[in-house]
């Protein structure tokens, strides 16, 4: 499916260090996202893809306003945002961009309902007024996730549902504020593999049925494939390629793309979709990822590339676009050859 042409969340050009504290942090910095553009669009899933520490919930949390981004902004169908520093700024903001987050058993208040759990946002936001209007709302948000008999859940507390049916809930709750954008920050990743899909597939639903723009962070490449409609890769901060899932899967341009994809597992050959994901981080599969405080100049992917020569060392290679939208930041390829 071709992108619209406005997107409707956008990190532009955002860069995020952070100051270092502590013995000898003194003028330190993390250097987290180097400038990176990132948009999100109605009725599509963008999986932001890299291993642990590579900058996805630091670019999340920006397009959140959870972080101001050092340099860079944040724009909002198509208008820039500014930090909002009043409870009422960030409540607008919120009504339109929703998270969730990878941890189902922390996120949800273990001393309230489910009644209540979603009341507060639909409060909150001013969609509903009036006990039975309410009522009826948080039993449709309930149906939304396939919590079903809705009625049979409403007077549940979190600790007698499942890790998914608990996650199902905080995907309601982000719905109680009828947003247009869900930042999905490893949604799945502490879910029993059995459930993962089902919870994958019901973001699928909500994207095809109401339209909504989804950014799914994720170590598992290989699984967003069969979920994402397009898959970016970060790496230590640098976003590296970026192409539609399919591409991106079947034909990687990167040498880090195709590292990663040699250490996920195979759905196919391994037998299950979604197993195993945190393979990523095997430092002895993948090496080791560099320091952020004082990374290499150049492709921070360099000191590990197999095909590194003496230019990727100091210089960031320019984006290379190729004819079926997929682009790379890498010196391997030269514009002219493989447009
Ligand atoms: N508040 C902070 N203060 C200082 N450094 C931070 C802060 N948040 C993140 N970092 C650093 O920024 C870098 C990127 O971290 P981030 O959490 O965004 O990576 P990630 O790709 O989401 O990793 P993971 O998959 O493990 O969640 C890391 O080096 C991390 O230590």
């Amino acid at each position: 499916m071709p992108a619209p042409a406005e997107p409707v969340l956008e990190a532009r050009d955002v860069v995020k260090r952070f100051p270092l504290h502590g013995p000898g942090g003194h003028g330190k910095e993390v250097h987290a996202v180097e400038p990176t553009s990132l948009a999100l669009h109605a009725g599509r899933i963008t999986a932001l893809v890299g291993e642990s520490g590579s900058g996805k919930s630091t670019l999340a949390r920006m397009l959140a306003l959870a972080y101001p981004p050092t340099e860079g902004e944040i724009r909002l169908d198509g208008a820039p945002v500014k930090q909002a520093r009043t409870a009422r700024g960030k409540r607008a903001y919120y009504r339109q961009v929703q998270m969730i987050f990878q941890d189902p058993f922390s996120s949800l208040s273990p001393v309230h309902r489910l009644r209540y759990i979603l009341s507060r946002p639909l409060q909150l936001h001013g969609h509903a007024s009036g006990r039975a209007e309410l009522e009826r709302q948080i039993l449709d948000l309930l149906n939304r996730v396939n919590l079903t008999p809705a009625d049979q859940f409403i007077d549940k507390f979190p600790h007698e549902l499942s890790g998914g049916q608990r996650q199902r809930v905080a995907i309601a709750r982000a719905l109680a504020a009828r947003p247009k954008v869900l930042l999905g920050d490893e949604p799945v990743s502490m879910l029993d593999v059995s459930i993962r899909l089902d919870i994958l597939n019901l973001l699928g639903t909500l994207r095809d049925d109401e339209g909504l723009a989804i950014l799914y962070i994720t170590h598992d490449i290989a699984g967003a494939r069969y979920f994402a409609d397009e898959i970016k890769v970060l790496y230590a901060g640098q976003l590296v390629e970026s192409g539609s899932a399919d591409a991106v899967v079947e034909q990687p341009r990167h040498p880090y793309t195709r590292l990663l994809l040699e250490s996920a597992p195979d759905p196919e050959r391994d037998g299950g979709l979604l197993d195993e994901p945190e393979v990523v981080d095997d430092e002895e599969t993948l090496g080791e990822p560099p320091s952020l405080v004082d990374p290499p100049a150049g492709c921070r992917f360099h000191p590990r590339c197999p095909l590194a020569k003496p230019v990727c060392a100091t210089a960031f290679p320019p984006r290379t676009h190729f004819d079926d939208g997929q682009w790379v930041h890498c010196w391997s390829y030269d514009e002219e050859n493989y447009r």
